[in-house]
């Protein structure tokens, strides 16, 4: 048989075993942005989506969590149930964003591997790696210096998460991985304007300017921090790829493989959201990590690249958020 025949067959018969078309996948957090995204992708390629809302099921209650995954028995988990916020909220709020994690984690990955779930894919972040990475930022930076100081106990708490999935895998076999994804937007983002990230924030602020008429919008920190973002469409293909083709300790980064200012970020939202007055700087709020432009060479070797690019994706999410003015 040819080489090349050979190789695809291989490739095939794994992604078979690693994820069962038609397999029942529990996502945890399938409300959210990032899992309402991977939800429908896992549904649109015909698996059987599986889901608790907070109200039905408090991720953090380790009993009732296992008590839930022993009664359905999913196939596969997606953990994308976390605490999670912008700069500021992660500033204000860093008992929940460590003890949350922390309890979601544990509940979840405990619950899973007593059911006996094989695999599962646990939801890190990129502001997990050292604030003086090197750029583009490789897997193996994980763990290597500093932390940056504005979210070290959310970034803390992920880090547990990705050994706990790695200690699974070693002490039981599972086979269970961690995707490392950057700054993620997309319908269904959190368009608060203390609490959100940057470009939902950004979103509002210019939307709000323009209908006000006022001439200037006042954003945090410098704006010469550089951010990688990536759509939750992306994100959830980006998912899929891994679920089907990983298998590997090493916790996989995820983005677009580029990077741009804030203050350049700021004046394509601006133009999006037609948005025409001045933008002026305040020093007085924190800018985070210098930069965190993420290596993507090996998910890009597993056959994934992005669909959505950001002029496009800020305006499939500034139609989101205009016909969702609540969010
Ligand atoms: N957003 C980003 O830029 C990035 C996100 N990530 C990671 O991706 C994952 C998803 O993030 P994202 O989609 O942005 O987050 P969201 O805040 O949009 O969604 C989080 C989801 O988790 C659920 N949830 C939170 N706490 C509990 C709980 N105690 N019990 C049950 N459900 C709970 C929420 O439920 P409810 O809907 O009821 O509130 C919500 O559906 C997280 O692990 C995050 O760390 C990684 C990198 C960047
Ligand atoms: C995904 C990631 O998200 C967080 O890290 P971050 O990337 O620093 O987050 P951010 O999106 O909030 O800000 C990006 C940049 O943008 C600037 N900025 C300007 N004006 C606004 C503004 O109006 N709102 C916000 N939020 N930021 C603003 C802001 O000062 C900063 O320089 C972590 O909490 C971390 O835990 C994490 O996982």
């Amino acid at each position: 048989m040819r080489l090349d025949v050979v190789a695809a067959l291989a490739q095939s018969v794994s992604m078979t075993t690693l994820l069962p078309p038609g397999a029942r996948v529990f996502v945890a957090g399938h409300r959210g942005l990032a899992g309402s995204a991977l939800a429908r992708v896992l549904a649109d390629e015909g698996h059987e989506v599986l889901t608790r809302t907070r109200e039905q099921l408090d991720l953090r209650d380790a009993e009732r969590t296992a008590r839930y995954l022993a009664g359905v028995r999913p196939d596969a988990v997606v953990l994308a149930a976390a605490t999670v916020g912008g700069i500021m909220a992660n500033q204000r709020f860093p008992v929940p964003f460590l003890e949350d994690n922390l309890r979601i984690q544990l509940s979840v990955l405990a619950g899973a591997h007593a059911a006996d779930v094989d695999r599962l894919l646990f939801l890190g972040s990129s502001c997990i790696y050292p604030r003086q990475a090197p750029q583009p930022i490789p897997e193996e930076a994980l763990l290597t210096g500093p932390l940056e100081p504005t979210n070290e106990p959310y970034a803390l708490a992920k880090i547990a998460g990705i050994s706990q999935v790695r200690s699974y895998r070693r002490q039981y076999g599972r086979a269970w991985i961690a995707a490392m994804p950057t700054n993620l937007y997309g319908p269904g983002d959190n368009f608060d304007p203390e609490t959100s990230h940057v470009l939902p924030a950004l979103i509002r602020r210019f939307h709000e300017a323009a209908r006000e008429g006022r001439p200037e919008v006042v954003l945090w920190g410098t704006g010469t921090p550089r951010r990688e973002f990536l759509h939750s469409e992306d994100l959830a293909r980006a998912c899929l790829t891994l679920l089907r083709r990983y298998d590997g300790e090493l916790a996989l980064n995820v983005g677009c493989g580029e990077d741009l200012t804030i203050a350049e970020l700021a004046r394509t939202v601006a133009d999006a959201v037609g948005f025409a007055g001045g933008i002026a700087w305040d020093p007085a709020r924190p800018d985070g990590t210098p930069r965190k432009l993420l290596d993507v060479t090996r998910l890009r070797k597993l056959g994934f690249a992005p669909r959505v690019d950001l002029a496009r994706g800020i305006r499939d999410t500034y139609r989101w958020w205009l016909a969702h003015p609540g969010s």
